[in-house]
């Protein structure tokens, strides 16, 4: 069942995208047109093991010889050198031989768990986390499986590194770390030309794109072109969180300048060196680069935006999302982790989402997002639209939004939670006024949950609920030590970056979790891929939301975590694509058809494996296609 829905989808996106326009083969023939039945029909009479999917055969250009033998098409050291075929040491010596490499390694075979073992030695040797950076990509450069694994192995250790924090700084030093080509980039210059630029990349099978144009990268800003830190570190988390295979994930940036003067002076800037181009030369690139999408990679290859300004991240987001497979990451993934996060708590303060008053700091793309979401959600329990905005209070640059504010600044998102209140200044006169049981921050303004602040909040509550969202740690609204140590260790706290336990003078011990969207772009996107669904409309937010909110376990709540251990990630990727695949179908949202009798099973089938495949042999440049070293 799994199969025919994914060969189906396989046959509609090759009929929606460019490669149904040239005269490809027909999606069950390989590259030279042999059925793939006709390739594995010929490895079981030859008996030798091949379990590469039919997608990484269509990837890698796999083609029979003549004889009707597989064969790679590609060199023996073609599959040293292909990050995706490279298995360094752990090529088998009858491996080494069919490919005629032999001798180009050490005599040892390793297994990956031997060579896991040794990416961690390696990367223990790096004190300075962005020398630790450089080392994953470096890896991932190499050898795809073994990068996966030891990410996939090792995801509390690796996604700080991988991810916030020290992709911010990743970015912010892009020039200097950069070393292979890894992602798109789409200039200004190229508009008129954005379909050439997107037909230069080597995938044709390409079904998600994380695409920033650098503008708010995490709380650091505008970094440019040096942003393409993020899709890329998003994309890996695509696929050890999310299953996602690497060869369908494309990261993107788009390059339009950048306003931000040190970037302009560094001499190791890697954009363009120019302001940002705004208004309709922005647009139309943007719109030409959604077209182009569509046509070279068919109408459901999902768009994640990602770390835009904010005045392009919610326009953008309502001028496409009726039109493309596309939604907004930091506002709409990101409400969905914090309300997950939020009814997650409610266990523990014994209340209704609608029992709370919730504070924000920050009225961005994140909090907006957030308090839309908590709004459905409250209404969800039959609290009044009105009633539930009322319970919302969101602080900007300017202080507290209420109607008519003299200092102005309101657009249409921010008038919707505008207060009936006289203006108010600073957040600890808000937090005063009131009387919020949830404080949460997405302003990127670090520290801005001063003690007092924090004390105030324990006063009022029995347990409050205190979010710092803003990444990276820097930017953070507290740490964790500081709620706990501020509320008589009564906080339930999450942030967007990790903190370490925490051990109160008490003996208490306390894991804060990280209410990072993380935990649901991996698993939204398999659900939105398996499905094929093309409108995600905010009801899959909420979905996603509750699914992870019900994975939290008692025993992560009597440690103060709202959220999963972060090695359980890929299990709820797996449980929110099941709850994102069943609620398309039920609403008429799936268009991969038909529907799947096991959608859990369905979902696992198209996930990739870390593990190693075993490897074909290349197609020999001499007439019998047979290797020049005897097989032991
Ligand atoms: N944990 C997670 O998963 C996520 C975290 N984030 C983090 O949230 C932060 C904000 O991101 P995002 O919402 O996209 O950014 P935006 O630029 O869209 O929003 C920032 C908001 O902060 C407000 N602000 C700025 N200065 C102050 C101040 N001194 N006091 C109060 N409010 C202020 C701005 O006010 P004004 O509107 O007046 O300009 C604006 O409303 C970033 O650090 C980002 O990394 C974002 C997405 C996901
Ligand atoms: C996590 C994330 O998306 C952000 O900080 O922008
Ligand atoms: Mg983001």
């Amino acid at each position: 069942m799994g199969n025919s829905a994914s060969v189906k989808m396989n046959d509609k996106r090759r009929w929606q995208s460019e490669s149904a326009m040239s005269p490809a083969p027909p999606a069950h023939c390989n590259k030279t047109g042999v059925p793939f039945s006709a390739v594995k029909q010929s490895q079981a009479t030859s008996g030798r093991k091949c379990t590469y999917s039919e997608m990484e055969r269509d990837r890698i250009g796999l083609w029979g010889s003549g004889d009707g033998q597989p064969t790679s098409g590609l060199s023996g050291l073609d599959h040293l050198k292909h990050p995706g075929l490279n298995k360094g040491m752990a090529f088998t010596i009858e491996e080494r031989q069919l490919l005629g490499i032999h001798g180009l390694l050490p005599p040892r075979v390793k297994t990956q768990e031997e060579q896991v073992e040794l990416c961690k030695l390696s990367i223990d040797r790096y004190e300075n986390p962005l020398n630790k950076y450089i080392y994953l990509m470096g890896l991932l450069d190499r050898n795809e499986h073994l990068f996966y694994r030891f990410v996939a192995d090792n995801v509390a250790e690796m996604m700080p590194i991988v991810y916030t924090p020290t992709v911010g700084l990743a970015c912010q030093k892009f020039g200097l770390v950069y070393r292979r080509p890894r992602g798109l980039f789409i200039t200004i210059h190229d508009k008129g030309h954005v379909y050439d630029v997107l037909k230069n990349w080597p995938e044709t099978d390409v079904r998600a794109i994380v695409v920033t144009d650098g503008e708010r990268i995490l709380g650091l800003g505008d970094l440019g072109a040096c942003g393409m830190g993020i899709p890329v570190g998003k994309l890996a988390l695509y696929t050890a969180l999310g299953g996602i295979k690497p060869h369908q994930c494309l990261p993107i940036t788009i390059d339009v300048g950048t306003n931000t003067q040190s970037m302009l002076d560094d001499p190791l800037y890697i954009g363009l060196r120019q302001r940002r181009v705004r208004g309709s030369d922005y647009d139309e690139l943007l719109d030409e680069f959604m077209r182009a999408v569509v046509r070279r990679y068919g109408q459901n290859c999902l768009v994640q935006f990602e770390d835009f300004g904010n005045a392009n991240a919610f326009r953008l987001l309502e001028k496409y999302r009726n039109k493309y497979c596309t939604f907004n990451d930091d506002i709409q993934g990101t409400a969905a982790v914090a309300v997950a996060g939020l009814l997650a708590s409610l266990r523990l303060t014994q209340k209704r989402l609608s029992d709370n008053v919730i504070v924000f700091q920050g009225a961005g793309e994140a909090a907006l997002g957030i308090a839309e979401l908590c709004v459905m959600a409250m209404k969800g329990e039959g609290t009044p639209e009105q009633e539930a905005r009322c319970r919302i209070w969101m602080v900007d640059s300017k202080g507290l939004i209420v109607k008519n504010r003299p200092e102005g600044g309101l657009n249409v998102h921010k008038e919707r939670f505008a207060q009936d209140h006289a203006p108010v200044r600073t957040l600890a006169e808000v937090v005063e006024v009131a009387r919020p049981s949830v404080l949460i921050g997405a302003a990127a303004i670090g520290g801005a949950f001063t003690p007092e602040i924090l004390r105030k909040m324990a006063n009022f509550n029995e347990k409050p609920v205190i979010f710092a969202l803003s990444n990276p740690t820097s930017k953070a609204e507290c740490t964790a030590e500081e709620a706990y140590s501020n509320t008589d260790d009564r906080a339930i706290f999450a942030s967007g970056s990790p903190f370490p336990e925490y051990r109160s003078k008490s003996g208490a011990l306390f894991r804060p979790g990280q209410g990072n969207n993380s935990y649901i772009f991996p698993g939204l996107a398999l659900g939105i891929i398996c499905a094929g669904i093309l409108d995600i409309s905010d009801d899959f937010m909420l979905l996603a939301a509750e699914a992870l909110a019900e994975i939290v376990s008692d025993d992560d709540l009597a440690y103060g975590s709202l959220y999963p251990p972060l090695h359980m990630i890929k299990d709820c990727s797996v449980k929110i694509a099941k709850k994102i695949v069943e609620h398309a179908y039920n609403t008429g949202k799936a268009s991969v058809q038909p529907q799947p009798l096991d959608t859990e099973e369905f979902i696992r089938a198209q996930m990739y494996s870390v593990e190693y495949g075993a490897a074909l042999p290349p197609a020999y440049p001499w007439p019998d296609n047979q290797p020049r070293v005897a097989i032991i």
